[in-house]
């Protein structure tokens, strides 16, 4: 029938790629059951360029690991005075200088207005065209207020709001924020698209999820954890995505894909 035969069946949960803990409890909150999802932690190349492209590489990159359905994001935060400057490249700026070098950077303009952008790309294997899906929150810079547990969370204040990022309760964050809204384009897409999840493991990703969530916010601001191979990682950072979630996840399982 015509639209039997439209349908892609899915027969593996797609694989959050990620080294950001902080970002996969976000992803997990946001998401919720909508979709199948496990995680993998690779730290994926920081690439250049413009944010549609470095995500749609990053999807590629992580589907030729994962060898199935791949979902990224790359995060930008974006200053208006500096023409979205630092936008992709705000990790450097954040570890070479911290919250008090990102915010100093727009001490010679009046203008303090920010978005914070994210950009999920999805890709259903190593040779899909990669998907993609933006989110942004408008907001401004300030001196950092609250807790330092997520990157650029205490300078980012969202337009409309009295608190920072780092202020806000967490289910609040995931209401308005730039994740929020590309998930939000992204369970759409799901729920429009002609894919059908058969995926038989779904226990073992309820599995991973609690266990990580348990972990992830255990170990914040931990260094030197007792993950075996870990003794050879110069420095963790504090959002790192705990390394159990490792590639044993998701690799080994043969084809994941059958068009029908
Ligand atoms: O909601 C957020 N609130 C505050 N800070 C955030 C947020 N989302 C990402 N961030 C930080 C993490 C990293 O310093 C940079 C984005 O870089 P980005 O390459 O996308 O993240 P990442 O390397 O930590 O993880 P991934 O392995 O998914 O690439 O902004
Ligand atoms: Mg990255």
């Amino acid at each position: 029938m015509a639209v039997e035969a439209l349908k892609v069946v899915i027969t593996r949960p797609v694989t959050f790629v990620t080294g950001n803990a902080k970002k996969l409890e976000e992803v997990r909150a946001i998401i919720g059951q909508s979709i199948p999802l496990r995680s993998m932690k690779i730290d994926l190349p920081e690439l250049q360029g413009e944010p549609d492209e470095i995500s749609k590489q990053k999807a590629r990159l992580a589907a030729e690991k994962v060898k199935g359905p791949v979902l990224v994001e790359d995060t930008c935060l974006c200053y208006n005075a500096l023409k979205g400057l630092p936008g992709p490249y705000v990790k450097w700026h954040l570890d070479k200088t911290g919250l008090e070098g990102l915010n100093n950077l727009l001490h010679a303009y009046e203008d303090k207005s920010a978005y914070a952008l994210c950009t999920f790309s999805f890709a259903l294997d190593a040779d899909s065209e990669p998907v993609t899906f933006n989110g942004k929150t408008m907001g401004k810079i300030v001196p950092p207020r609250g807790p330092k547990d997520f990157g650029w969370d205490p300078i980012f204040q969202p337009d409309g709001y009295e608190q920072t990022f780092a202020e806000m309760s967490k289910e609040e964050k995931n209401k308005i924020s730039h994740r929020y809204r590309a998930l939000s384009s992204v369970k759409a897409y799901f729920a429009e698209s002609e894919f059908v999840f058969k995926t038989d493991d779904s226990k073992e990703n309820e599995q991973n999820a609690s266990d990580k969530s348990k972990k992830d916010s255990s170990v914040e601001n931990e260094k030197g954890d007792s993950t075996p191979n870990n003794e050879s990682n110069k420095r963790k950072r504090e959002d790192d995505v705990d390394s159990e979630a490792t590639e044993e996840d998701g690799s080994g399982k043969k084809a994941n894909v059958e068009k029908k």
